[in-house]
């Protein structure tokens, strides 16, 4: 039964996603109070200032990094361009793989304004906001490409995709959790990316915390594994990682919009054994 239901859990799981609505999805959690830059407590905020510190510190460096279900955002490597020379974007669908094409291409057919955020982070790298058209024009230097991925599988990426020594840094933001029908399959497809990073390699992870479900799009009810951070510890132990750090935001309650449940947000910084 244990097997049978695994294929029908993804199988269910690529069925929702069908729906996904990229402009719908960037409005529900891309733009204020969620992206709000003059709040300290607003998640994106507070997303931006983890992956900053995370790639600053000095011990994240390399050739390749992956952004593993990209989704339609760009938010997850304004960071890590400025340390890796190779930018690798990843989604499952079509439609967001489009999106992320469309702000790499610069011909205005994107669904967000992505300035406020490159201005952000040039603040946080402590460089004038003006500096964000530099940003930018390195970001869509290092970005390779922008590929299909299903973490189910073992193998989530093409085989042609990556150099064979592998990733030097995996970041996946709100991935797992949001495409696994269960624990089990969380911790599967934690381990099926560990597959794609070096032995030492960095994975830098944000996900949500009790959640059970988000609307991808009007009328899109997505299920999502209920996760708490003991969890989601002993998911990475058990897929080969050593935590070096966990951080957890909770969300105030007007970042609670009606587009999820989510209680909490964790972030982990660790290393593949
Ligand atoms: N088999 C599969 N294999 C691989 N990837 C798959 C599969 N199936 C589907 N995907 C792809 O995963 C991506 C999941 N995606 C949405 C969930 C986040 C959402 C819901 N949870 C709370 C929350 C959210 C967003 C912001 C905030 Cl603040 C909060 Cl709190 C993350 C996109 C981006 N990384 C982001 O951070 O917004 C999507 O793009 C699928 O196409």
């Amino acid at each position: 039964m244990e097997g049978k239901g695994k294929v029908n859990g993804v199988a269910a799981m690529a069925a929702c996603y069908q729906g996904f609505d990229p402009a719908a999805y960037l409005q529900y959690n891309y733009t204020p109070p969620r992206a709000d830059f003059e709040r300290k407590d607003s998640i994106v905020p507070w997303k931006l200032a983890c992956l900053h510190r995370a790639f600053t510190e000095g011990d994240v460096r390399g050739e390749l990094l992956v952004d593993i279900g990209s989704g339609p955002t760009l938010y997850q490597v304004l960071s890590g361009c400025e340390v890796f020379n190779k930018v690798l974007l990843t989604d499952f669908l079509e439609v967001n793989r489009q999106e992320l094409r469309g702000w790499l291409e610069d011909e205005g057919g994107c669904n967000l304004d992505w300035t406020p955020y490159l201005q952000h982070v040039c603040k946080l790298e402590g460089r004038r906001p003006s500096a964000w058209t530099e940003k930018a024009a390195k970001l869509r230097q290092v970005i390779t490409d922008i590929v299909p991925v299903d973490v189910h599988r073992p193998q989530p990426l093409a085989l042609d995709a990556l150099p064979s020594e592998g990733a030097d840094c995996l970041v996946s933001c709100f991935c797992l959790e949001s495409v696994s029908p269960d624990l089990a399959a969380f911790t599967r497809a934690l381990g099926h990316i560990g597959r794609l990073l070096r032995t030492g390699g960095h994975l830098l992870l944000i996900g949500a915390l009790g959640e059970s479900y988000y609307f991808g799009g009007p009328g899109v009810r997505i299920p999502v594994v209920p996760l708490n951070e003991a969890q989601v510890c002993a998911s990475l132990k058990e897929s080969g990682y050593t935590l070096i750090r966990l951080e957890v935001y909770t969300l105030p309650q007007d970042m609670r919009v009606g587009v999820d449940d989510v209680s909490g947000v964790f972030f982990v910084k660790a290393i593949k054994e």
